[in-house]
């Protein structure tokens, strides 16, 4: 269904802690990404912007090799640990990839996990906190953080949070093992939160204290969405995803200003003549 890859200007990253290459995924007949390549330096705050089903989600479910059973997939997902050996994503065997899901690359939103409705989150924080050897009061560190009232927050059931707090909350269970990379996929309330002010910095200080992989630079942040605007100002890369590829990547203020592609620049266009 796609055209041939185009070769998007990209630059190289001096230290990627994550290397998608020529990654190709299909759901029955439907190639959704097509040789797809993307390097995420460590440390960094990227964003990855596409329309509606043009395969963020597929994307997410790579870097944690979370694909459905009806997927075809080729290609491969390389993560490098600071001052470790590079691994190879899709050969993690079942213990590996739990692991590695917990303390190297985390999911939050798209189709990953998320809170049962009807418990309470301080209940629901409890397998992290046993996983990660921590204890409640780094969830409320984290929590407060992200800019939420830790108390509240872990005694509500999931269903009585608005949207910001779920996926908030999401990201600070998440960041209890202080994994190397925290990816968010289709969390716009969320980014919304964190683009405002500089939440994600308190965010991201908060991070990196429990001794997990999170590098010396902080975690690196992925955050997947449409919305251009909250995403941009978040991040301070940008890649943007169309027909399959990453038909741009580049630094947010050099894409923003000097879109080169054909779909970013009526991204960004559209965005500029939005209210
Ligand atoms: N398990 C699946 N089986 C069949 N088709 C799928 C499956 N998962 C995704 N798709 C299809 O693949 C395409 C890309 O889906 P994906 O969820 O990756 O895109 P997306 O950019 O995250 O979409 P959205 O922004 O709408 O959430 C869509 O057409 C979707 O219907």
């Amino acid at each position: 269904m796609v055209a041939a890859p185009v070769d998007a200007p990209v630059d190289e990253p001096d230290d990627p802690v994550l290397a998608v290459e020529r990654l190709s995924v299909a759901y029955g007949g439907d190639e959704v990404l097509d040789r797809l390549d993307l390097a995420v330096e460590r440390g960094d705050r990227l964003a990855v912007v596409g329309d509606g089903a043009s395969g963020k989600t597929t994307l997410a479910r790579a870097l944690v090799d979370g694909f459905p059973a009806s997927a075809r997939v080729s290609g491969s997902v390389g993560y490098r640990p600071e001052g470790g050996d590079p691994v190879s994503v899709f050969d993690l065997d079942d213990a590996e990839r739990e692991r590695f899901r917990r303390e190297a690359v985390a999911v939050v939103g798209g189709d990953a996990g998320g809170f049962d409705p009807t418990s309470t989150l301080r209940g629901q924080f409890r397998p992290a906190l046993r996983a990660t050897g921590t204890d409640e009061a780094r969830a409320e560190r984290l929590l407060s953080a992200v800019g939420l009232d830790a108390d509240r927050v872990l005694d509500a059931r999931a269903r009585e949070l608005n949207a910001a707090a779920t996926q908030l909350a999401d990201l600070a269970r998440a960041a209890l093992a202080d994994p190397a990379v925290l990816v968010v996929d289709d969390c716009p309330a969320a980014v919304a939160h964190l683009a405002r002010g500089d939440r994600l910095g308190s965010f991201e200080s908060a991070v990196g204290t429990g001794g997990g992989a999170t590098g010396a630079g902080g975690p690196t942040l992925v955050a997947l969405g449409t919305e251009l605007p909250a995403l941009a100002t978040l991040a301070d890369r940008l890649a943007v995803l169309h027909d399959g590829h990453v038909v741009e990547a580049g630094s947010t203020d050099r894409v923003l200003d000097d879109p080169t592609h054909p779909h970013t620049r009526r991204l960004v266009e559209f965005y500029r003549g939005s209210p």
